[in-house]
């Protein structure tokens, strides 16, 4: 058996947590072990944020520049070369990701590049990369192991070849007809961006709406929108088997509310849900629990129920977010370096889906308003009310704001539009210095800036 090495504290996995945990321990006059079994960036940098918004980015020039017309420029014929995306693409992940190394190597901690597992409360296994074990141990130890695609349960999946996000970006050709079972973040990202490089795209979905944790007002109009874009939206439909013919066509069964279905397609993306990376861990060699979908639970100070072992980032459960993952960080550097007393309770919660236009959500929807029983007003406007979005000619989409009309707070918002990630953010800054409604509603924005349709969003609470 190798000798155990010991040091204050080991972070198991380099995600955009665990990446600056690992160097603020070290700088704060610890001995930290980071152990990655992949790469250093974690999924954001390699196979998620990074890699999707620089496509996303080739998509949307595809998509301006077929309607070159519109705005009275001649292109000519479009055409993408997906080889040339692809390479945009890993050049960017490539720098991003080298960074990332770079950083956490300088802050001195010792980077263990293969897979950890637990062999008791306070020890882990690595099996090196480049052959050989390591024995450590550590009183403190930080689980940031993310998520990976998961596989839906579906007759003949595993005779027929399939995309996960990871792989669908690694093709040196653009689909004929991407099928794509899921309509949550990844399955619309892709299927809009497939669709703008040239496949035909058919999204299933199980539920009754797309992205099921919004508003319907808002989930019809992503509908709306990607239908318009000529993609084919099926909801309420049922997976029921899959085969693949002579030719390597992908031949689908489904089960609408209108009978079933055999959807052919060349290329089927699997984007149902992502699953923990817990099933390596050997969890068992600890007290540390994990629920029955292998989520390690925390407490509001990220700790598990083991004192001293703490699990942050989307491993933990609920939202899955880069900029969640990087707050849980701030909290354990605050707690564990700063003898701080951070926590996630009442956390604000911002996210945007990365379709075009874009979806900036903040806070509670309208739905979980009603729910909770609040007393609530909704401001609501078409984006063909905002001057900069009839002036660049991308005015789809609507925003709405969910206020309390006795303090006049901002209690959440949703901004499906031109650059609504942005525009959401301005809500959000308002949410954080608890600026009544009223001040966005009478504040002077510069003129035609998106930030003065927030003038006319809450003037709508007037009427
Ligand atoms: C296609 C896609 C697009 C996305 N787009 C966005 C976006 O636009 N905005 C956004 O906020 N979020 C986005 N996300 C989500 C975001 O990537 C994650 O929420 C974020 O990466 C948080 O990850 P993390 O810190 O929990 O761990 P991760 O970044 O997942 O890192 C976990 C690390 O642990 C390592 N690991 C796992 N098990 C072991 C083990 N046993 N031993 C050693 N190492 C191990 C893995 O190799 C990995 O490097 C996207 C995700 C995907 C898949
Ligand atoms: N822009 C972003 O911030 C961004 C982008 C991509 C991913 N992410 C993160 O990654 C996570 C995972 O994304 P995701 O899209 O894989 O998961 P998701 O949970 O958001 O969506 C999966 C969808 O697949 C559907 N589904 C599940 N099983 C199905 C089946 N058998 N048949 C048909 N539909 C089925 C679900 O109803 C759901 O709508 C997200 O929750 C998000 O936090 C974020």
């Amino acid at each position: 058996m190798a000798e155990i090495q010991t040091y204050d504290a080991i972070v198991i996995g380099a995600g955009q947590g665990g990446g600056p945990l690992a160097s603020a321990l070290e700088q704060s006059g610890k001995k930290v072990a980071m152990v990655e079994r992949e790469h250093v960036g974690g999924t954001c940098v390699n196979e998620g944020c990074t890699p999707t918004k620089t496509m996303v980015a080739s998509a949307r020039v595809a998509y301006l520049a077929r309607r070159g017309a519109d705005y009275g420029v001649s292109t000519g014929p479009v055409s993408v070369d997906i080889e040339v995306v692809r390479k945009r693409k890993r050049d960017i992940v490539d720098s991003f990701r080298s960074g990332s190394e770079r950083r956490l190597v300088s802050s001195g901690v010792d980077l263990l590049m293969g897979e950890g597992e637990f062999t008791g409360p306070k020890r882990l296994r690595v099996t090196l990369n480049d052959g050989g074990v390591r024995e450590i141990e550590a009183e403190t130890i930080i689980i940031n192991t993310g998520l990976r695609p998961a596989t839906p349960p579906l007759e003949g999946i595993a005779t027929i070849p399939t995309l996960n996000s990871t792989s669908i970006m690694e093709l040196d050709s653009v689909p004929e007809h991407l099928l794509v079972i899921g309509g949550g973040y990844i399955g619309l990202e892709f299927g809009q961006m497939f669709r703008r490089f040239g496949s035909q795209v058919t999204v299933i979905q199980r539920g009754a709406r797309l992205l099921s944790r919004e508003d319907k007002d808002v989930a019809e109009e992503v509908a709306k929108i990607l239908r318009e874009d000529g993609i084919e939206i099926l909801l309420q439909t049922k997976l029921k088997r899959v085969t693949k013919d002579a030719s390597g066509k992908i031949h689908l069964t489904v089960e609408t509310p209108e009978g079933e279905r055999t959807l052919v397609g060349s290329h089927l993306l699997l984007a149902s849900g992502r699953v923990p990376n817990t099933d390596k861990l050997n969890l068992a060699a600890t007290d540390v629990e994990a629920n029955e979908h292998g989520l390690i639970q925390v407490n509001d100070k990220l700790e598990t129920n083991v004192s001293g072992i703490y699990a942050i980032g989307d491993v933990k459960g609920g939202p899955a977010f880069t900029h969640i993952s990087y707050d849980d960080f701030r909290i354990l550097r605050t707690n564990l370096i700063e003898n701080g007393n951070a926590s996630i309770k009442d956390r604000l919660l911002p996210y945007t889906v990365f379709i075009d236009p874009q979806l900036g959500r903040v806070g509670l929807s309208e739905e979980e308003a009603r729910k909770q029983g609040l007393d609530i007003r909704v401001a609501k406007m078409p984006m063909s009310y905002v001057a900069r979005a009839l002036e660049t000619d991308e005015s789809r989409g609507f925003m709405k704001a969910i206020v309390d009309p006795r303090t006049k707070q901002i209690l959440g918002a949703a901004v499906l539009g031109l650059e609504g990630g942005e525009v959401m953010a301005m809500l959000q800054i308002a949410m954080m210095g608890k600026l009544p409604y009223t001040a966005l509603r009478d504040g002077v924005f510069s003129h035609p800036n998106l930030s003065e349709s927030l003038n006319n969003l809450f003037s709508m609470l007037d009427q």
